[in-house]
């Protein structure tokens, strides 16, 4: 399978460090970003080839790694499907935009595309998904981070956030995606507060759902990118466990 990235940021570069390692499972061979010099420097180090625009590359990949930003989703996503080219979608909380997810999903439907949307950062999505087959009563999240990490600085605990996810992703593009696949894992947009704090030195997720399975609470401590302090190494590598799997016959979990 061929696939190319759109962003060369932090995700890209190690999923790139994990394909110099022979590592992915598939071929990732073309590198685009609106910063030439970024998809250079990733292309150089897999003997790759630089995408000058999205569109070179789609026709001559099978999947692309969207590991941009949101308004990158809803850019050019479209484009990706048309051409009956799956995606990765790191971004996900641009698809707390219904219309769009939805838009999206009638692309890939008539372009036999597929759709992926990794666990990113958070874990236990396998048991809330399961546990949405029946009735969730309450889907919490507490997303704890160094004050660098949320681009603010602060002395002590300051709760930057509380409200709902699709208006926390708005607030903080770059930094809440979890919120969304969290949500979209429920089939309930769910109650986020963001707390910058001092005392930590990882990116913290403290998931609680409740319903009529019973109870799940999942406490994430991620260690963060030396690239970009917001995005957890984690995130990578749930992209990296999604391409490696695509090739699996035998599953495990949801
Ligand atoms: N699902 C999850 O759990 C997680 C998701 N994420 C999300 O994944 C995405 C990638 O994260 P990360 O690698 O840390 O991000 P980085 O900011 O490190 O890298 C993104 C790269 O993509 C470039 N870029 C942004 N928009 C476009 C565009 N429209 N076209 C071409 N290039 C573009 C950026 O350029 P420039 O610097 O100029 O903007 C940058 O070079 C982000 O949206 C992030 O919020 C991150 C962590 C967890
Ligand atoms: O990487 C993380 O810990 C979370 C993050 O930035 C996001 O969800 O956007």
């Amino acid at each position: 399978m061929k696939v190319g990235i759109l962003g060369c940021g932090a995700i890209a570069n190690i999923i790139t460090n994990f394909a110099v390692e022979g590592k992915l499972g598939v071929d990732l061979n073309f590198f685009y970003d609106r910063d030439m010099e970024r998809a250079e420097n990733l292309a150089s180090q897999v003997d790759g080839t630089v995408a000058l625009d999205i569109n070179s590359m789609l026709e001559n990949v099978d999947l692309v790694i969207e590991a941009a930003a949101p308004q990158a989703v809803s850019e050019t996503v479209p484009l990706v499907l048309e051409h009956g080219v799956d995606v990765i979608i790191m971004s996900i909380g641009a698809l707390m935009d219904t219309e769009l997810r939805k838009t999206l999903e009638n692309l890939a439907a008539k372009n036999n595309a597929k759709i992926y949307a990794p666990s990113g950062a958070i874990v236990g999505l396998d048991g809330i998904k399961a546990a949405s087959i029946g009735k969730i009563q309450s889907a919490t999240l507490v997303t704890r981070k160094p004050p660098r990490s949320l681009g603010v600085s602060a002395e002590e605990e300051t709760i930057l956030y509380e409200g709902k996810a699709g208006d926390a992703v708005r607030k903080f593009p770059m930094n809440i995606n979890v919120a969304a696949a969290l949500s979209l894992a429920c089939g309930k947009e769910v109650d986020v507060k963001i707390i910058a704090d001092p005392s930590v030195d990882r990116n913290m997720h403290e998931v609680q759902v409740i319903g009529d399975f019973g109870e799940i609470k999942t406490i994430t401590q991620n260690v963060r990118c030396s690239m970009n302090p917001k995005t957890s190494v984690m995130a990578a590598y749930s992209a990296i466990k999604l391409l490696n799997s695509l090739n699996e016959t035998f599953r495990i979990g949801t």
